[in-house]
């Protein structure tokens, strides 16, 4: 097993990331001018590096410390009880150790809980029915409280969803409701042993999630690196901020009107051009966590997706006035797909992404 990553990626981080700081207070509390000035921040932070914090988000810290809680719970198991819900192939949900079951080399320094969340009609807790179904009655409380720890992400990444679509000028609000509020999200605990040589190691290599938008809270150790002006920049944690970044397909697919304006304020003729080459690994809007000699680190990822089988593609108004289609139509079940199976999302995923979609004739999708 090869946890050792190449010096290109090792890179310290030597200053602290700016992530600028909203406020949602007012939004969500329905008031005009401050609706204003949050979407006014949140679109320079769209428009240089897709990375922003919020704060006053409306979500108890008592439901934050509780899933840290519980999650601790979960990683201090014995290791047989951990496998006893490992990740099975070609499925996202369970325990993974470093990823070694898909990967050889550059493995992360982690270990992940990753399980699903969606709304559904008749009203079923699918958190805490997968607690009670693979770990079982003393899982119950954590199956419950990551329950309520998911629902308060959903409803805030709508909202959010909501905001950044004021910030870009967007008036269909119903075109990224259709995509995402059915979709089914992904909710992941990451847990970062100490490490003896944290120099040579990861514990998240460099990626863009190839989700739509992550909603991050990461305990008080540090260790989220952005990669910003040319540079590795490290996010100072708060625990009362989120961490909010825009993810593939979101940003890259231009899947809605409002990810086709992100793409223009980013780079001019994006639209055609879709700038995502090799060498532009470590560009502005990768991110990683680094691991500690001394102490083991946490953090609670929550990723809003698409829904599994709409089709994400540029809205036809956007189409007809920047140009030409460069990038085939797309399915979130054919992006994650890939990404279990074919690469790590880390470097260029959606250019072997897209290759990959031309050469197959994939019709599987991931359960
Ligand atoms: C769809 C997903 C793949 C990953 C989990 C979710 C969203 C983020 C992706 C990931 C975290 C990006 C970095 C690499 C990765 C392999 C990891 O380190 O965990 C990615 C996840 C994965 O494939 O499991
Ligand atoms: O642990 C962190 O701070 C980042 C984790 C991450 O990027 C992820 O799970 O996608
Ligand atoms: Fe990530």
């Amino acid at each position: 097993m090869n946890f050792v990553w190449p010096k290109e990626y090792l890179v310290n981080a030597n200053e602290e990331f700016q992530a600028p700081l909203i406020d949602l207070d007012g939004f969500l509390k329905g008031n005009k001018e401050a609706t204003k000035n949050a979407a006014k921040l949140i679109s320079k932070a769209c428009s240089t590096h897709g990375f922003f914090q919020v704060i006053n988000h409306g979500v108890d810290l008592s439901l934050i410390s509780e899933a840290y809680d519980q999650m601790d719970g979960f990683f201090k198991l014995p290791i047989d009880k951990k496998l006893s819900v490992r990740k099975m192939k070609g499925s996202m949900w369970g325990y993974s150790g470093a990823h070694a079951d898909r990967f050889s080399s550059k493995l992360p320094w982690k270990e992940t809980l990753s399980f699903p969340f969606h709304d559904n009609d008749t009203f079923e807790p699918v958190v805490t029915n997968y607690f009670d179904s693979t770990l079982g009655d003393d899982f119950q409380q954590a199956g419950e409280a990551f329950q309520k720890y998911c629902e308060a992400m959903k409803k805030l990444g709508m909202k959010v969803m909501e905001i950044l679509a004021i910030s870009l000028g967007v008036d269909k609000s119903d075109y990224y409701k259709y995509l995402f509020e059915d979709g089914c999200s992904i909710m992941r605990c990451n847990y970062y042993p100490s490490c003896q040589e944290p120099s040579v190691a990861l514990g998240t290599g460099p990626h863009c999630d190839p989700t739509t938008l992550t909603i991050l809270h990461q305990d008080q150790v540090g260790g989220l690196d952005v990669f910003a002006d040319h540079k590795w920049q490290t996010v100072r944690p708060r625990s009362d901020a989120f961490v909010v970044n825009i993810g593939d397909t979101f940003t890259d697919r231009v899947a809605a009107s409002i990810q086709a304006k992100v793409r223009c304020v980013w780079k001019l003729g994006i639209i055609n051009g879709f700038e995502y080459h090799f060498d532009r690994l470590f560009d502005d809007l990768f991110y990683r966590a680094v691991v500690n000699r001394y102490k083991e680190r946490r953090s609670l990822a929550f990723f809003l997706c698409p829904k599994d089988d709409k089709v994400l593609r540029p809205p036809q108004d956007i189409m007809s006035r920047d140009g030409t289609k460069q990038y085939p139509d797309f399915t979130w079940s054919q992006l994650l797909q890939f990404t279990q199976n074919y690469y790590r999302a880390d470097e260029a995923t959606l250019q072997n992404f897209i290759k990959w979609l031309k050469s197959s004739k994939t019709t599987n999708h991931l359960p």
